[in-house]
């Protein structure tokens, strides 16, 4: 990175820092300023405190009074200032906290794809983002803490060229102290990278060995120890860095305080032997022995400044890159077009192919399809055959890498992907288990109706989740989640009803997908869903939604329209279900392979 842009980057953070602390609390903002004045005049107690000494060198009473009076003034004074600036700054601290946290959820998910959500660059950037969420809070903090430093530095170098010129000498020995910022700040940069993918890793082991959910396989595969192993490699690469970091900065930091304090010992031994010549005087040593110790944190003071305000500015540079990727994102996806009312032709799939980012295989390849509008398809194929990806593609969650996708002629990419996905309904394999009421957890699938208890109980009806409401005590009021007061827990099999019954909610969706939602239900109940999907997908074909089924069960499946057959992200074949049968090729291999194992 050059250092103009460097230089832009940082200008841009601060900007972006201050801007939204003015923003969110602008009185507060101010108040803090008080803060910097408190510092400012405590940096003149050594003058004070030199005037004193001076005064009773030279038994001045008046000067003494004078000096003590001034001292405890600007004690009082300063102290008061400080105190108004930090409550203001604290006060700051969270309100800037809880605006960027916002903005960032905001981010996130106003992206309307999901392709981003695979990239593990994007995902890196995150989980350092969400580890420093704190330091975006703490920005403004460390922005006045900067001035403040800031306005010490200043104060401490003049007051110290007043008591005698060759004191500079001494601020000039910090100076390999504050070279030593920058150095730091790339190291400590280069140490969060490197250990941003294995804190990642850690956190889901620990996850994984600590959640219920995976609790159980845990214990049956006897993965406790192996999960431990791979734990503890995971976590000491992630703290390895930070640990060699940590040694690095201590022998950079006692080389710096012996360079200063050989030049400052120096100095002094000069000017005491120039005072016992009467060449300096007693108020000018005094102050010179006073500033020492000051002279010393000015070079720690900088370096802090530099370290802080690179640390900050990464910060804020991963959220600039956040809006910026985001604003990117979304330009990308330019489509302002609208959908169709109710299709008339319905969806062509022209040579589709999906890569998934940084991976080298293409998930799917060359997938020519037509999905006729009031169509009802099922989508099958093993483990991995790129089933999802498919649907993913065609809800707009994914863009083809290869390809186009059109509906009545118009291609997916030039459609607003909001409105387009506003007119999608179904339920997913990995769908949400709200914790609403009952009815609320339901009425979701269409924000419009979601207090519409009518429509909610007709998609209850037609999601074949009626008994899921009769089990639980107070109908559609149920709190769900036991951990809410009163609140009752389903079974994963109801759970996965009361998703199918919110991705019946939409009316006339343009399509509605069911991807395996019914794997936590038996194949009997799988084939009776599936058929009244079919048949009311049929009873409402004017509405030309097309119905997409995905399931690994090839029993329940006969009843589409078509079949289309997918191998290692290919289409090896569609037709009817007797078509298929009567080829005799891999969908009647496979058909016939689960049939026997039912027989
Ligand atoms: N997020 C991802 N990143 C990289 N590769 C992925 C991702 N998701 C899926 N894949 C790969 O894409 C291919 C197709 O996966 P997809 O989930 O679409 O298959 P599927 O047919 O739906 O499988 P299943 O029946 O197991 O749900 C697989 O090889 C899978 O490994």
């Amino acid at each position: 990175m050059g250092v103009l842009t460097g230089v832009r980057n940082l200008s841009r953070a601060l900007r972006l820092l201050v801007s939204t602390s003015v923003r969110v609390a602008p009185w507060q903002a101010l108040l803090c300023l008080g803060e910097t004045g408190g510092v400012i005049l405590g940096l003149l107690q050594p003058l004070y405190l030199a005037w004193f000494v001076a005064g009773a060198a030279g038994h001045d009473t008046q000067q003494m009074a004078l000096a003590a009076g001034a001292f405890v003034a600007q004690i009082g004074l300063g102290r008061a200032l400080v105190w108004l600036g930090m409550n203001a700054r604290f006060g700051q601290l969270e309100r800037v906290g809880y605006e960027f946290d916002a903005r960032i959820a905001e981010l996130t998910s106003s992206v309307p794809t999901i392709d981003h959500l695979h990239d593990p660059h994007y995902l890196d950037q995150l989980q350092i983002m969400r580890e420093e969420r704190g330091s975006l809070g703490l920005a403004l903090n460390t922005l006045l803490n900067n001035l403040n430093g800031l306005a010490g530095v200043v104060g401490v170098v003049a007051l110290a060229a007043t008591a005698d010129p060759r004191m500079l000498l001494v601020a000039v020995a910090g100076v390999p102290g504050v070279l030593a910022g920058p150095l730091l700040a790339r190291w400590q940069g280069r140490a969060e990278a490197a250990g941003a993918e294995p804190g990642r890793l850690a956190a889901h082991l620990l996850q994984v060995g600590t959640s219920p959910a995976g609790g159980g396989e845990v214990r049956v595969f006897g993965l406790a120890d192996p999960l431990r192993g791979r734990l503890a490699a995971a976590a000491h690469a992630w703290w390895k860095p930070k640990v060699g970091l940590a040694v690095r900065e201590s022998v950079v930091n006692v080389a710096v305080q012996v360079i200063f304090f050989g030049v400052a010992g120096a100095v002094l031994a000069w000017l005491v032997r120039d005072a016992v010549a009467g060449a300096v005087t007693v108020a000018a040593l005094t102050l010179a022995l006073l500033l020492i110790g000051r002279l010393q944190g000015v070079s720690g003071t900088l370096r802090d400044i530099i370290h802080n305000v690179a640390a900050m500015s990464r910060t804020a540079g991963r959220f600039l890159w956040l809006v910026d990727e985001t604003a990117r994102i979304r330009a990308a996806q330019h489509g302002t077009g609208t959908p169709p009312d109710v299709p008339a032709h319905g969806l062509v799939l022209d040579r589709v192919g999906y890569r998934y980012p940084g991976h080298d295989t293409p998930a799917l390849e060359e997938v020519s399809l037509v999905l006729p509008a009031g169509g009802v398809v099922a989508l099958v194929g093993e483990n991995g055959a790129g089933k999802s990806t498919l649907v993913n593609l065609i809800s707009g969650m994914l863009r083809p890498t290869t390809g186009t996708i059109g509906i009545d002629g118009h291609d997916l990419a030039g459609i607003d992907p909001v409105a387009w996905r506003s007119r999608l309904a179904g339920a997913f394999q990995d769908h949400a288990r709200l914790e609403f009421t009952l009815g609320r957890s339901v009425g979701i699938g269409d924000l419009a109706k979601r207090d519409d208890e009518a429509a909610i109980r007709r998609a209850l009806h037609e999601g074949a989740a009626e008994a899921v409401l009769t089990s639980v005590p107070h109908g559609l009021q149920t709190q769900l989640g036991v951990t809410w007061p009163d609140g009752v827990d389903l079974s994963g099999g109801q759970w996965q009803r009361l998703a199918i019954a919110r991705g019946m909610m939409r009316l006339m969706p343009l399509v509605r997908v069911l991807d395996e939602p019914t794997a936590a239900l038996d194949a009997a109940t799988e084939h009776e869903l599936f058929d009244q999907y079919t048949r009311a997908a049929r009873s409402g074909r004017d509405t030309g939604t097309i119905t997409i089924l995905v399931t690994h069960r090839f029993s329940t499946v006969a009843a589409a329209d078509q079949v289309v057959v997918l191998d290692h992200g290919r289409v090896v074949e569609q037709g009817t279900h007797a078509e298929l049968i009567n080829r005799g090729g891999h969908y009647s291999d496979l058909y016939e392979l689960q049939a026997r194992g039912y027989r």
